[in-house]
């Protein structure tokens, strides 16, 4: 049983909450391209406010050395509008300053420190126990009197700011974490067939999940699409020109290659896309997997109209279908094309579980609406689909 926000006195009490608003940005990173995570944490922040509790807010922004990997001044900012109470920004984590920041909180006011990540080993997987010696946890730990883990997304990650503070405070579940446990940790009794649809850009995660859905035989078919679909196209043996190799290899994308070329000798429920779009001569240009495209053509940036209908059809017979990761590039119209055609398709299903930051966002940038749960997990919501546990979720159980 976890315990929640309902078993909490909170006044006066310092909260360490750890959200995920690892959100799109803009403006050369000093701005949010989307804030729906934020908005997702709002009900929890407002609860700890309103009820009194001083509250150090933890969270990460991308990944070190990625281009989105940045401070989360502009988060703060956001959270100030969008709350009611005040919402300070430190621009540390656990040092003295980010200490001092958090003792001279008073009741209902909210501090936001900088990113977890900007310390290597918030980027490492530890167990609890050694999660809870690392100068992230014992730095910050000595000032705070509870922990709330509202970061349901981040919940596949056993990274310190997730599973070491509940080895040395009292730990809790907020709002968010609750809802998504709730509806998520039910999926063997949604409707069948169960398909999948894994698309977007990480490609690790993506091949893990589809070998845990249909290794449990949670998943009737995996549909794949955008980088997970071109790499199973490569593993398969197609040929997509050399940008879109090089675009494998660059992103460190290559190694998962022998990984999804396992899965597709194992397991014949995985579909691969019939066609790709790439750009040529500066326009959208769809061809077959079995056509090599010319050099000039940029890398495979979506599925194409065939591959499109050939999953629809998959679509429209599913009983529930989850959603994770965009067919292709939907930021730009061009490339978009797959992406709207299959969660609109996706939207009409009798059940529809939509998980994943940019897939979130890429519904709301084209207009998709009518899935029954609307998750704020990606990585997190497929590893509970998969029927695996969350170890965030489990070091607050221990
Ligand atoms: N063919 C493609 N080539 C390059 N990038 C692609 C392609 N298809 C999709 N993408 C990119 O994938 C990104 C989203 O992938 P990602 O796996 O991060 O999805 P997500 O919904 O955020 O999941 P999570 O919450 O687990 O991070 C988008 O920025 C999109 O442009
Ligand atoms: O966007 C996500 O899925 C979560 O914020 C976790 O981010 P990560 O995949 O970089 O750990």
């Amino acid at each position: 049983m976890l315990q929640t926000l309902d078993d909490l006195d909170l006044e006066g009490v310092a909260v360490g909450v750890r959200i995920d608003i690892n959100s799109p940005l803009a403006n050369g990173n000093d701005g949010l391209a989307d804030d729906a995570r934020l908005r997702a944490h709002v009900e929890t922040l407002s609860e700890l406010a309103e009820r009194g509790a001083r509250v150090a807010v933890l969270a990460h922004q991308g990944r070190p050395g990625d281009d989105d990997f940045s401070t989360l001044a502009a988060h703060a900012d956001r959270l100030d509008e969008l709350l009611d109470a005040p919402v300070g920004y430190c621009d540390a984590t656990f040092s003295a300053a980010a200490r001092e920041a958090v003792a001279g909180l008073d009741p209902g006011d909210l501090v936001v420190l900088e990113n977890t990540r900007f310390y290597a080993e918030e980027y490492m997987e530890f167990e609890a126990a050694d999660a809870a010696n690392t100068h992230l946890v014992e730095g910050l730990a000595p000032v705070l009197d509870v922990y709330v883990n509202d970061a349901f997304a981040a919940a596949h990650r056993s990274q310190p700011s997730l599973v070491g503070f509940p080895e040395r405070l009292p730990g809790y579940a907020g709002r968010v974490m609750e809802r998504e446990l709730d509806v998520l940790g039910a999926i063997e009794e949604t409707p069948t067939p169960r398909v999948y649809l894994l698309g977007g850009a990480k490609v690790g995660d993506s091949v893990g999940v589809a070998r845990s859905v249909l290794e449990r035989g949670l998943a009737d078919t995996v549909l794949t699409a955008g980088v997970v679909g071109n790499v199973c196209l490569l593993a398969g043996g197609a040929e997509l020109g050399p940008a879109t190799s090089e675009f494998v290899y660059d992103h460190g994308y290559w190694d998962e290659i022998d990984r999804a070329g396992d899965l597709l000798d194992t397991y014949d429920e995985i579909e691969v896309p019939r066609d790709v779009a790439v750009e040529r001569d500066g326009e959208r240009h769809e061809v077959a997997v079995d056509e090599f495209p010319p050099a000039a053509d940029s890398p495979a940036m979506d599925v194409g109209g065939r591959t499109v209908s050939a999953y629809a059809e998959v679509i429209e017979s599913a009983g529930t279908v989850i959603l994770n990761g965009p067919a292709g590039v939907f930021e730009e119209e061009t490339f978009a094309h797959g992406t709207r055609d299959l969660y609109t398709a996706a939207a009409g299903a009798e059940y529809s579980i939509v998980g994943g930051g940019d897939t979130a966002a890429a519904i709301r940038q084209l207009g998709i609406e009518g899935f029954s749960h609307v998750s704020t997990g990606g990585g997190a919501s497929l590893t509970l689909l998969a029927g695996d546990s969350l170890p965030a979720v489990e070091a607050l159980r221990a």
